[in-house]
């Protein structure tokens, strides 16, 4: 068994954490509000070590004055444990029942169908609209026109809610800040910056498809950020659901140890609710709108072999992730419910494993278990290790402890511009944020006043007075870019931001009637400073505006929205691949900028080489500069002018335009002139040298390859072979299901332009699919001929102008 865990543990180790690619949506948060009760036997954890509180130690502790002093004088001498160790009673009250979860996967599995009833059975909103119901109101979290029209979810919104877990009898209160997200992957960058910011998440899978392309993306996002989650296998009442298939696949595919903690009563139109294997208990959902749970001893007979046998895989498979399991197992002894949540929690908490419950969000059957599972499972703020840089000390790491005592440190992770201003999404790591607060900017090093609070609940916000630690909330009127840290300007810290994928696709944009150009720089600037997904710059040769972002439904979604809220009819170009361009052989160049047009001339000589780096397993890499300069030919400060030149030539390379990826420029000689030489002929000199060398280096166009996944019913596999095969893909896999298939494949970006339309003539309408960006590979000789010509063509058009 140990041997087992072992090769599991080292088989996570190697999973890639994947680099560009996203995945998608609209993030929202939930909230409880943070009871001021005093923990009844909670548990609190530090970093890696299991700690427990007896009852006594929690009467011991209280707010630890010393320990506060302490923190103010170095907070960066201070650990997890020790301010744990001095948490007071109320304090620790608080956070152990705060839970900030998001709620992620793959496009239409019912992230916001299932956010919905958590409103619901939480009290926060009165009634239950349905994602493109016949109410026509829509989902309370989907609360813009588009998504509500579309029926997607585009933007992360954020939320709170308390929900009482009740068990054995006893009432307890959680206060979580919830977060929905988008399922679709060009909305990546929403799924990043949840997940960034938050201590667990909920995955949710769809019964009949299991582990589909952008579950797969979504658990690379939960395993950059560490983020424990709990599964929710969804869509229980559907023909073909298989619980069991899911997790499965959740083992096998994501390489996650997972076990289901419940199983089905009934299936399909006649699931009627779910057994819990820790308890042995039935739970059905009663009500018009599912608000009454019924739990019962009595296990349905032709329910209960099942429960009993996937019981006993629980166990097991608990035994391999949790040494106390482990020895309860070997003994051959029965673990008691508390062993077993205990076991969950640590297993959960520590990454090595996923507890999996299931239910269906549409027909309102066992939702409420999801939610009691987030507060059983999900780690509260003071058990996730959080760090900051502190300035001071090279960056060193330090750990921020979510505390209401200590001074404030808190990230910035989204914006948005609101009818009051721009409105900034802060999670608070350390201290409380106050209204009227001064805060300060880690990174412009500029003093703010934070003039209003808010808590989110979708689109609507509560003001509040000030927000503890561990928290989720907007401000108003803060000037900042996403990823900035705050402080209380005592403590010199900063924290990493969160990973921002570069876009594939491009394309030109302009407003239609000049009239319209004010709006249109507005809307470009808002949606620029709101998501960092989209880039906006104007082509220095064309003069054109262009637009990059992560697909064709990114950058529709935004011509859309400048049409609906600001008014602007405009024109777009064809859409644009984002190539790269690499060398592949070992060039030397010896080049000298010689310039005598009377008065002080121009000279620079630079000497070196330039080669290709090698990809490495995550693809193509940066390119490098490295200066090898012995005896002074070049002085320090033209050698940086020479770095200056690389970087603006790897802006733009010199075969058809595109970034340049893989190339080292090593200069390692050259020579000055006393008085000719200057930073601007050293930048030139190295510019052109970059130039020539990359064109005598055999260069080559990069294009990017998507990992694309179809989903379509059965009868239509053949037609959609035959249209992969077509665009030169490689099929990597092939799932058959009980109705329809699910197909992966690589593909380059630029074959699959007008798919979408070809995908819905080939299945009838029936057909989907979902691309990500997967790595950069050498695009065929054909297809670079043709883009050097143009690029040559368009240039020499240029020059006649
Ligand atoms: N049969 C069935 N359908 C469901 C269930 N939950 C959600 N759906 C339907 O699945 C579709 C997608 O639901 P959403 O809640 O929008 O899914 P989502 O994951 O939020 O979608 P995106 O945010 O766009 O990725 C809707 O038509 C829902 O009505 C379920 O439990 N059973």
């Amino acid at each position: 068994m140990r041997v087992h865990r072992l090769a599991r543990a080292a088989a996570l180790a190697e999973a890639p954490l994947g680099s560009l690619r996203g995945c998608a949506s609209k993030p929202r948060f939930l909230c409880l509000n943070a009871s001021s009760r005093g923990l009844v036997g909670g548990a609190g954890r530090g970093l890696g070590t299991q700690r427990y509180f007896s009852q006594s130690r929690i009467a011991r502790a209280s707010v630890a004055e010393s320990v506060l002093k302490q923190a103010a004088a170095d907070p960066s001498a201070l650990t997890q444990e020790t301010i744990i160790d001095n948490l007071d009673e109320v304090e620790r009250g608080r956070l152990a029942r705060l839970r900030n979860i998001g709620i992620a996967a793959h496009i239409d599995s019912g992230k916001t169908t299932a956010t919905e009833r958590v409103l619901f059975y939480t009290g926060r909103i009165n009634a239950i609209h349905e994602v493109r119901g016949k109410d026509a109101v829509g989902a309370k979290m989907d609360s813009m026109e588009l998504e509500r029209e579309k029926g997607i979810t585009i933007q992360s919104a954020a939320t709170f809610c308390d929900w009482v877990k009740v068990e054995n009898g006893k009432e307890e209160k959680y206060h979580l800040n919830l977060i929905d997200t988008p399922g679709h992957i060009d909305f990546t960058i929403e799924v990043e910056r949840a997940l960034r910011v938050l201590d667990g998440a909920v995955m949710i899978l769809c019964a009949v498809s299991g582990v589909q392309s952008q579950t797969i993306t979504v658990d690379r996002q939960m395993r950059r950020y560490n983020v424990p989650r709990i599964s929710f296998v969804n869509k229980m009442d559907r023909m073909g659901a298989n619980p069991f298939k899911a997790v499965e696949q959740i083992n096998q595919k994501l390489r996650l140890t997972a076990a289901a903690v419940q199983v089905p009563i009934g299936s399909e139109d006649n699931f009627q609710g779910v057994v819990d294997l820790i308890r042995m208990k039935a739970i059905y959902n009663e009500g018009p709108k599912g608000e009454i749970i019924r739990e019962t001893d009595e296990i349905p007979a032709d329910v209960k072999k099942l429960a009993e046998e996937k019981r006993a895989v629980l166990i097991e498979t608990l035994a391999d992730v949790d040494d106390e399991i482990a020895e309860i197992f070997l003994d051959e002894r029965t673990p008691t419910p508390e062993q077993i949540k205990a076991a969950i929690r640590r297993a959960t908490i520590a990454l090595k494993f996923t507890p999996v419950l299931m239910g269906s969000a549409l027909a309102d059957k066992s939702v409420q278990p999801m939610l009691d599972a987030v507060c059983d499972y999900l780690p509260n703020p003071s058990e996730v290790e959080n760090l900051a840089l502190d300035k001071r000390r090279d960056e060193a790491p330090v750990k921020l402890v979510s505390y209401n005592s200590l001074p404030f440190v808190g990230l910035a992770f989204k914006l948005e511009e609101s009818n009051y201003g721009q409105l900034t999404y802060i999670r608070v790591y350390q201290g409380t944020l106050k209204k009227g607060m001064n805060v300060f900017n880690a990174r412009t090093d500029k003093r703010v006043k934070v003039p209003r609070i808010v808590r989110m609940h979708s689109n609507e916000m509560e003001e509040v007075p000030e927000i503890g630690a561990g928290e989720i909330c907007a401000v108003f009127g803060v000037d900042c870019a996403s990823g900035d840290t705050f402080t209380d300007g005592g403590l010199p810290y900063s924290m990493s931001s969160m990973f921002v994928p570069d876009p594939v696709i491009s394309l030109s944009i302009k407003p239609k009637s000049t009239k319209d150009t004010a709006n249109f720089s507005k809307a470009m600037n808002r949606f620029q400073r709101e998501d960092p997904t989209f880039r906006v710059h104007v082509d220095a040769e064309s003069q054109e505006t262009i637009i990059s972002g992560m697909g064709e439904l990114h950058l529709d979604i935004y011509v859309e929205r400048m049409r609906r809220e600001y008014k602007v009819e405009v024109e777009t170009g064809q859409p644009q691949v984002a190539y790269r361009e690499t060398i592949t052989q070992h060039v030397k160049f010896d080049h000298t900028l010689k310039k005598q047009t009377g008065g002080a001339g121009d000279y620079a000589r630079v000497v070196g080489y330039m080669e290709p780096i090698e990809p490495g397993p995550n693809g193509y890499g940066p390119s490098k500069f490295e200066e090898q300069v012995t005896g002074g030919s070049i002085s320090e400060k033209f050698l940086f002018a020479c770095e200056k030149g690389f970087l603006a030539s790897c802006e733009k390379g010199p075969l058809i335009g595109h970034p340049v990826l893989g190339t080292t420029m090593i200069i390692n000689d050259g020579a000055t002139h006393m008085t000719d030489s200057s930073e601007m002929a050293f930048k030139n000199a190295t510019q052109q040298a970059f130039r020539k060398a990359f064109k005598e280096a055999k260069p080559q166009v990069l294009e990017p390859m998507m990992k694309t996944t179809i989903t379509a019913p059965n009868e239509f596999q053949g037609n959609i072979v035959g249209l992969l095969n077509k665009r030169n893909a490689i099929i990597s896999d092939t799932e058959i299901g009980p109705e329809d298939f699910t197909l992966t494949a690589d593909c380059s970006l630029n074959a699959m332009f007008g798919f979408s339309s070809q995908l819905r003539a080939a299945t009838q309408g029936k057909g989907e699919f979902g691309m990500e960006f997967s790595h950069y590979s050498p695009a065929p000789g054909q297809l670079q001929k043709e883009l050097v010509a143009k690029h040559e063509k368009a240039q020499a058009d240029r020059h006649k102008k």
